[in-house]
């Protein structure tokens, strides 16, 4: 693999990125340097482009221009089998990661380690499942089915399957989507769990504010194609940008 060598400390490095659909000019010279555990929150209204950001981080779109360089490796050049490395090293919750409604919490957590890491015990297989459990708090639901399980709970559990893997890089896309005020602050302290748990960096990608201020050592507000500001919250929304002030109102609930 090609290995590009960044600085120690930057895990994704993202230069002048371009991506369109036809005429849709979705992203328009993006800009994001992402150091090792760093938790960043990227916000925007809806259709800015935020997922097309993290599917080519991950690999599963290709930028029209410019860099994307996640772990030393420019994304767009990795083949198939250097993409699958990649993306075992990447956790992702997405917004629909479904569980599945036939398994038991224990047999969701086993699925992807099992598919994914060889030879191991049915001794080692039980530690992680309960090791990952235990983080995420949810030990007692082991031999529950997702169906007996709170929104948050599964959400959760989601979390936990994909920390199995002990991913170097989280990808949370909206985190408290569809959620209620308390189980929103439940998720953002997860977030910030794994973190100081699992040593990840993290690229959280939501519209609630609450969430951002929460979870987000930075904000990354994506507006017209482009990061139009970084910073802290206060530093983002501390502004008399009126597209940023509109965001915030419009946005702003507790
Ligand atoms: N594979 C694709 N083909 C064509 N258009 C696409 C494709 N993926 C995304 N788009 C378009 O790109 C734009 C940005 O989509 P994206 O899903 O990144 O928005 P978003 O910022 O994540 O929005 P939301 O907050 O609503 O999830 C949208 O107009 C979407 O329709």
């Amino acid at each position: 693999m090609a290995e590009t060598r960044l600085d120690t400390d930057t895990v994704i490095d993202i230069q002048d990125l371009y991506k369109s659909f036809g005429d849709l000019h979705v992203l328009r010279g993006v800009n994001l340097k992402i150091s090792r555990g760093e938790n960043v929150v990227v916000l925007g209204r809806s259709g800015t482009g935020k997922s097309v950001l993290i599917k080519i981080i991950a690999g599963l779109l290709r930028q029209d221009k410019g860099v994307c360089n996640v772990l030393g490796n420019e994304v767009s050049t990795l083949n198939e089998n250097e993409l699958r490395d990649l993306r075992l090293k990447i956790g992702f919750s997405f917004q629909n990661s479904a569980l599945y409604d036939s398994m038991t919490v224990r047999e969701n957590l086993e699925f992807p380690l099992v598919r994914n890491v060889a030879n191991l015990s049915r001794a080692e297989i039980n530690e992680q499942v309960e090791y990952v459990l235990d983080a995420v708090g949810l030990l007692q639901t082991i031999n529950q089915v997702p169906s007996e399980l709170s929104g948050g709970q599964r959400k959760r559990i989601g979390i936990a399957r994909t920390l199995i893997l002990k991913p170097e890089i989280m990808l949370y896309d909206e985190p408290t989507a569809g959620l209620d005020p308390i189980t929103c602050l439940e998720i953002n302290e997860l977030i910030n769990e794994v973190k100081e748990k699992y040593h990840t960096t993290s690229i959280i990608i939501t519209h609630d504010l609450t969430c951002a201020r929460t979870t987000g050592d930075r904000i990354a507000m994506l507006l017209d194609g482009i990061f139009l500001k970084q910073g802290t919250f206060e530093e983002v929304f501390d502004t008399n940008e009126e597209r940023i002030k509109s965001f915030y109102d419009y946005n702003f609930i507790q």
